[in-house]
């Protein structure tokens, strides 16, 4: 359904109304199993990173996995997996995602700009308006999870995403032993609680460093207090990451970490992480 706003001849535009986009969005997702939000209180403590390789890790396991990039401004999912020149198309069933590595189904707003050096620029409601539209227009399929990375903190795109997808089934927190502020995870979990979303738990991500050579663990950021913080929000930790260089080296080379690194211990961690969505989702081992 589409309205013709009458102005002049010349200036006609044809307008969907809200609710419209909203009910595509719902139907067009009915099909994906498991949809997670993963964010942040604050922006830089890697939740780009684990979206990404969580994603991986998921369809390594043999799950069909789709990724969104709600970050409009920051959007960065294409780079963290080497997704270079890659370009959303249009087809008669809606935008199709871009095929990611692993097959994983990558919706991402730098993947429609002609340069990924062009910045967005738009205020909360465009932004709002651009992320119900991608959800109600991409032809998402069949999948048994969709992650989607939000931009830091609880604005415009956080508050349209549980508005729109009712269903979703759960949200992670990433967070970073330097930003370990009591007040910032609880402003997110608060965000997560408030708006009826299952806390599925916390992430420590850049947790520790563990030399190569010596083995000695060393807490570069910080004190890990990732166990604290879950018992006091009476959540899970789900996963300890570590600071590994390799992974800004993986960033730099254009590879992705995750299918680059298998056995490395950050790699170790994002798997054990996926599993225990598996578990937690009691999903069954695909065919
Ligand atoms: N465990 C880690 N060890 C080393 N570097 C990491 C680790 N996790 C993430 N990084 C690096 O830290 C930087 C920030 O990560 P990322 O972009 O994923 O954070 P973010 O929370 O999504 O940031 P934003 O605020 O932009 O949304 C990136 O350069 C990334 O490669």
């Amino acid at each position: 359904m589409s309205y013709n706003i009458s102005r002049s001849p010349t200036q006609q535009r044809t307008y969907t109304p809200i609710f419209k986009l909203i009910n595509d969005a719902r139907e067009r997702l009915s099909k994906t199993k498991h949809k997670i939000i993963v964010l942040s209180g604050k922006g830089g403590v890697g939740k780009t990173f684990v979206s990404a390789m969580l994603s991986l890790a998921l369809a390594s396991e043999g799950y069909r996995v789709a990724l969104f990039d709600a970050d409009i401004h920051g959007s960065s999912i294409p780079t963290v997996l080497a997704m270079h020149g890659m370009r959303l198309y249009a087809s008669e069933n809606g935008i199709e995602p871009t095929p990611g590595p692993l097959g994983i189904k990558v919706v991402a707003t730098n993947l429609m700009l002609d340069s990924p050096d062009l910045p967005i620029i738009w205020r909360g409601p465009l932004k709002s308006k651009a992320i119900t539209e991608l959800l109600a227009k991409v032809n998402w399929g069949e999948n048994d999870f969709l992650i989607i990375d939000l931009p830091p903190g609880t604005g415009d795109e956080a508050i349209t995403i549980v508005q729109t997808i009712k269903d979703l089934d759960g949200a992670i927190i990433v967070t970073a032993p330097s930003i370990l502020s009591e007040v910032i995870v609880a402003k997110a979990i608060n965000f997560v609680v408030n708006n009826g979303v299952k806390l599925l738990g916390i992430v420590e991500n850049m947790s520790y460093f563990k030399c190569p050579k010596c083995g000695s663990v060393y807490y570069l950021l910080g004190k890990s207090t990732g166990e604290e913080l879950a018992k006091k929000y009476n959540t899970k930790l789900l996963a300890k990451i570590p600071l590994d260089p390799y992974i800004g080296e993986a960033l730099d080379r254009g590879v992705p970490y995750y299918i680059e690194y298998p056995d490395a211990e950050a790699s170790k961690a994002i798997r054990e992480l996926a599993r225990k969505l598996i578990e937690i989702f009691q999903e069954k081992t695909p065919e």
